[in-house]
């Protein structure tokens, strides 16, 4: 005998399912009430579901939706990682329903502390505004600085402006300039958006966060998990140093190989960056056909 058998309700008919279950046995099966009619001994109510059969005490009245409606409980569950899971892949669900059709993007990083008088905003604001015009969309992290100023300047030109946002400890909103916004809880479910719905990734001047989104392209571009996928740093002497260790201490060391060096390229010509998305593309298009 198996030991799912030990696990067959009782008939508890002091519950509320139970009770409504012995009114629906009456109402189905006179027999259940003493009343044995035209019935047979064999008449008893039952239910299908798919292939499962299920009979008398076991045939519930309610229905799954009520259940779940009705449900109250213990709430520790949603602080488990399979109920995680569960959030987690639901981000992946909005983001790619959200940006499935979006056509071709450039997604822009750089720092989320760069003020609206500093020459960088006006930079990031004019590069939104040239992808917008070149047919591209825009997507940035969703904050303040540079990310504002993409933002604006593809927004202002007409362009689809997209803005990724990130929960963070202290209150964040997307920027008024983001057009089509998603906040997410998760970075890596962010950063999956970033990389799969652009076809290159420009990169301002910033600090930590944009170091770690231009180091996570160059190393998704390395190891040929996207190819064809430029990687544009804007404002050369702001890089200059980081450029000068990779190549003295990086590559010296052996820690990459000279090629590795061409995986980006740096300009101060804002119109360029567009020219080099443009390039990319027609080569991958050339490629393709
Ligand atoms: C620091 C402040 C707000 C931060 N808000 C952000 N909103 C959205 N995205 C952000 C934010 N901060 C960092 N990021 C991501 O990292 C990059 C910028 O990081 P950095 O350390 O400033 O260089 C950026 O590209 C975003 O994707 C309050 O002003």
């Amino acid at each position: 005998m198996s030991n799912d058998r030990a696990k067959v309700p009782p008939r508890d008919e002091s519950s509320t399912d139970a009770r409504q279950n012995a009114a629906a046995r009456r109402q189905a099966d006179p027999a259940s009430t003493g009343n044995h009619g035209n019935h047979t001994n064999h008449h008893v109510v039952e239910k299908r579901r798919g292939p499962v059969l299920l009979r008398r005490s076991q045939v519930s009245t309610t229905t799954t939706d009520q259940r779940l409606l009705d449900s109250r409980g213990p709430s520790d569950w949603v602080h488990t990682d399979p109920w995680r899971v569960l959030r987690i892949t639901s981000e992946f669900v909005e983001g790619f329903g959200l940006l499935a059709e979006l056509g071709a993007a450039v997604s822009v990083f750089g720092s989320a502390r760069t003020t609206p008088d500093h020459p960088d905003y006006a930079a990031a604001e004019k590069l939104g505004a040239a992808l917008a015009r070149a047919g591209y969309a825009v997507i940035t992290g969703g904050g303040p600085g540079v990310m504002e100023a993409v933002n604006k300047g593809c927004s202002e030109a007409g362009g689809v402006s997209v803005g990724l946002g990130i929960e963070l400890p202290f209150e964040q909103r997307l920027n008024d300039w983001v057009d089509i916004g998603i906040q997410f809880r998760y970075f890596f479910a962010r950063k999956t958006m970033f990389v799969k719905y652009a076809q290159g990734f420009v990169v301002f001047p910033g600090g930590f966060g944009t170091l770690d989104e231009l180091f996570e392209a160059l190393t998704l571009v390395q190891t040929r998990k996207v190819t064809s996928f430029p990687v544009v740093l804007y404002r050369e002497e702001y890089w200059h140093d980081l450029i000068e260790w990779t190549r003295r201490r990086m590559l010296d060391e052996g820690k990459i190989s000279p090629e590795d060096l061409d995986l980006f390229s740096v300009t101060d010509d804002v119109d360029e960056i567009v020219e080099i998305m443009e390039r990319a593309e027609a080569a991958r298009y050339g490629a393709a056909s």
